[in-house]
């Protein structure tokens, strides 16, 4: 049976705030920034136990999201360790990790994890968006929008609305949103 609400454990206030967006008004975004450590991994491990983890320290049911970004040339990473790529370099320096390459493609990927509770298997909802790495352009509001062009234009210059719409986060809530809709009592 569908959750009627979901305890959205994450430290990441845009994180929230788009998912809250997306979402609407098909179900409330309860949260708690709960610091979870992140196992080293496949996407798909690091956020089940991240998921594991926050439902054992909850005590109940909780939804957490892993976001990765991927550079082809590069085999995949940054990946799931992006993050601290982006607190090193910032994003006036990120694109310059391709210089040396041809190829700028690049996969931004987000991965929810949904758990009834300790000692369930939780399940997992992914999408992802094909873009480039580019120059920052536009406002370094949220981490690395202003270096992923997605057709012209990077995350950080779209309306909210409009990135929302063809976003890796995006995507994935879609698959959480039929979930929803098919469990629901
Ligand atoms: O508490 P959690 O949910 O883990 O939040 P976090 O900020 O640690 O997030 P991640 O571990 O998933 O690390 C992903 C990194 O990518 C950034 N990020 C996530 N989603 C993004 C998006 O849609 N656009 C740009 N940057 C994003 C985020 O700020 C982090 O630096
Ligand atoms: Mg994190």
């Amino acid at each position: 049976m569908a959750p009627r609400h979901l305890n959205f454990i994450t430290g990441n206030a845009n994180k929230l705030s788009e998912a809250r967006a997306i979402l609407g008004d098909m179900i409330e975004l309860r949260t708690q920034n709960i610091d979870l450590p992140e196992l080293q991994g496949t996407i798909e491990e690091i956020s089940l136990d991240k998921c594991r983890r926050a439902a054992d320290t909850v005590g109940g049911p909780v939804l957490v999201e892993d976001t990765c970004l991927s550079f082809n040339a590069m085999g995949e990473l940054p990946g799931p360790y992006i993050k601290w790529f982006l607190k090193a370099l910032g994003p006036d320096n990120l694109h310059k990790m391709l210089a040396g390459f041809d190829d700028k493609s690049a996969q931004a990927i987000c991965t929810f994890a949904y758990c009834e509770g300790p000692g369930h298997e939780p399940i997992i909802f992914q999408g992802r968006t094909d873009g480039q790495i580019v120059a920052s352009r536009g406002p370094t509001v949220f981490g690395w929008d202003s270096c992923f062009e997605y057709e012209g234009q990077t995350y950080a210059e779209m309306p909210k609305e409009e990135k929302n719409k063809i976003s890796h986060r995006g995507k994935a809530l879609e698959k959480l949103k039929t979930w929803l809709v098919e469990h629901a009592d």
